[in-house]
This record gives C-alpha cells, structure tokens and sequence, in this order.
C-alpha cells in the first residue's frame, strides 16, 4: 500500500458503486455512502446494488453505509453524487473530513443555480480540503466487470495527485495525472450536453455522417468554452475531454445519449425522465452551459438547442433547421 488505505465513496449509484469496486481490487477498504438504507442493506448482505448497478457483484472489503459519519476515517472521500445534489451531500459531510483530506470529485455536471463547477462547490461548502477530479470515457458496468478503462485524474497538487493515481489504479481501471482541474470538469460536464443531440441525430435518422460532423463541432464548442475558462487545450484533447466525448455520443447505454435518441423519436422528456430512476446529468447542465457560454463571449449553438429543446423552449425539428440555416463560417474561427 502506497497510502490512502481506507477509501470512502460518497453516493452508491452506478458510478459510486463501480468506483467502490475498483478501489476494493486493489486491495484497500472501502466504505460507500448510500442515501436510501435499503441500498446499503442490499450491497452488504447480497453484494449487489440491485437499484443502480444490477448484475455486478461487489467485494467483500465493500461495506456501505447509510451514515456519513463513518467516512470519518476514511483517507480519502470520492464524491459521486449526481451535479445538482453535490452541494447538498458535501455540506453533510463536511463535519466528517479531516482538514487538509483529498476529496476526489467524480460527478458530471454544472450547479444551474450558480453555474459553479463542482471544484467551486467544494471550495465554498468545505474550504479546507483538496480537490481532485476523476473524469473520463467509462461506464460504471465496464468498471465494476473489471473490463480496461482509462480515465483522468486531475489535482493540483502534483504529489497528491500522483499518490491518488497509484493508489486508485489497477491493471484495468487506468488513472492518467493531470494538473488541470477546469479542464476535467468541462469536458465531463459539455459532452453529457452533446450527448443528447448525438442521440437526437440518431433518434431522427439524420445519418452517420451528421453524427461525426457533431462530434467535431461539439468538440470545438467544449474546446472553446474550456480555454475561455482557463483549461488547457490538451486536457480538452483527452480522456475527459475527446475521449468521454467520443465514447457518449456513440453509445446508447449512455443515459445522456439515450435521452437524445427517445426526444429525437419524438418522446417528451417528462416521460422519458420518468421512466427512469438514473440521472441524466445533461438536463440540467445544458441551460448552465450556455449562461457560461454567454458569460465567457463564446458560441455554443449546439449545447444552445439542447437547452432550447430540453427547457421546451424549441421543438426538435426547429431546432435542427435553425442548426442547418446558420451562416457558413471558417471552421476554426
Ligand atoms: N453511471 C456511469 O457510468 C457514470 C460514469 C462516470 C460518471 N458518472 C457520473 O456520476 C454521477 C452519479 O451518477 P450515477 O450514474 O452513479 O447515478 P445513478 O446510478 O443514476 O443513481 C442516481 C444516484 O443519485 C442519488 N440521488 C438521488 N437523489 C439524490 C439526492 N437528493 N441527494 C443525493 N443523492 C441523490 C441516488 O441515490 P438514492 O436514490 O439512493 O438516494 C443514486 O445514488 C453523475 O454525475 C454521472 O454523470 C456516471
Ligand atoms: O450514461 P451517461 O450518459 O451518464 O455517461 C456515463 C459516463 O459519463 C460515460 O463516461
């Protein structure tokens, strides 16, 4: 063991419980934070979270618990709560933490009320920490089966950093460091927006060809809103950026994406939502990134239709032809 021995995660939906489990196999102890008891129940007598994360079987050095109390030993609290509660969830925990203790952020999203990063949050609610964030192409499925995933870990401070990456990875789950924390939480938060109008281009039939120019313009829309908040262009280019990118807008088990696919199909997002009981942290990102987008001086037509269909501002279709009907302009202007 190379430090960080006792490992708490902070929320036991699907990512909380595969991010459980690939610190259980390197041999640390875990202890996972569930809101509902039943779910804590459920994970330490079947060894299974049957609500987030059926069909994955969880290691027995996984203990979880409804209290947040008992992270109070922990060495380290990855908080994976969807975007809009994390404020909530940090404010609980922080009593708990020790002054100085690394709190790696592993959500995906944009506070809409304040349009703060998750980082920003954690700033304001418990100041005497140290941010990290783990953000990159990975589905909580491939993580708890153990299938290859390479994600970034980014932290300011280098050793500490470092020292998260070693102690996190496994042959299978495969941290990368990085020193750009702006940059791993746009990338995150952007692509799930982008998500959404990849499905709607696969919901609509608009055509494979379609699907890759949004990808590429979506990029550049991420890529520009990243530099003018002060990430670099390389993080943007990576894991968390490109990669998580690529990897949402292609797949339908993406919730972001799937959502997307059903509005393009004609289904309301009411219903949609509804009918599922996971997180579509896009939703509520998309309205934040284009506030941002406006406050930063830079164009985001593609996340302003996401927010435009998903506030019920815009139908789909309008929302395509006012895409299509934009002036012709240089591609890297
Ligand atoms: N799933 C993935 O593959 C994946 C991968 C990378 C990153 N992420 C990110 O991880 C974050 C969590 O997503 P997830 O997929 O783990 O969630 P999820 O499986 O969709 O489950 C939803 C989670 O939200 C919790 N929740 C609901 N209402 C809450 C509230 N008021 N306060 C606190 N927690 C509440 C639920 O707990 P209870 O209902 O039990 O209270 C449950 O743990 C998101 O930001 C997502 O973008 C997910
Ligand atoms: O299912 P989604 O759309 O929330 O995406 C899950 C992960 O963020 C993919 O990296």
């Amino acid at each position: 063991m190379n430090g960080f021995d006792h490992i708490g995660v902070v929320g036991a939906g699907a990512w909380g419980t595969a991010l459980a489990q690939a610190a259980a196999k390197t041999g640390r102890r875990v202890t996972l934070w569930a809101r509902e008891s039943e779910v804590a129940e459920a994970i330490n007598t079947a060894r299974e979270n049957t609500a987030f994360l059926p069909g994955a079987r969880l290691d027995a050095a996984i203990q979880a618990t409804p209290h947040l109390v008992e992270l109070a030993e922990c060495d380290v609290a990855l908080v994976v709560t969807p975007a809009q509660h994390t404020r909530a969830v940090l404010g609980d925990l922080a009593p708990h933490l020790r002054e100085g203790a690394p709190v790696v952020l592993c959500s995906k999203g944009i506070e809409q009320a304040t349009l703060k990063l998750m980082t920003e949050v954690l700033a304001e609610v418990c100041p005497r920490t140290r941010a990290a964030v783990l953000s990159g192409p990975s589905f909580a499925i491939d993580v708890a089966k153990g299938l290859p995933t390479a994600v970034t870990l980014a932290c300011a401070d280098e050793r500490a950093g470092r020292a998260l990456m070693h102690a996190l990875g496994s042959a299978s789950f495969r941290p990368y460091y990085a020193d750009d924390l702006i940059g791993a939480e746009i990338g995150g938060a952007v692509k799930n927006v982008l998500a959404i109008a990849a499905g709607v281009v696969e919901g609509r039939g608009l055509g494979r060809s379609a699907h890759a120019a949004l990808i590429a313009r979506g990029f550049a829309e991420l890529t520009r809103l990243g530099v003018a908040m002060g990430a670099k262009r390389e993080t943007l280019a990576g894991l968390c950026g490109l990669g998580d990118l690529v990897l949402t807008c292609s797949s339908p088990q993406s919730r972001n994406m799937s959502c997307g696919i059903a509005l393009g199909r004609g289904e309301a997002l009411a219903d949609i939502l509804a009918a599922r009981n996971s997180v579509t942290e896009g939703v509520a990102t998309a309205p934040a990134v284009v506030a941002l987008a406006e406050r930063h001086g830079v164009e985001m037509p593609i996340c302003e239709s996401v927010s435009r269909v998903v506030s019920g501002d815009a139908h789909v279709d309008a929302a395509i032809e006012e895409l299509l009907a934009r002036p012709f302009r240089d591609e890297h202007a």
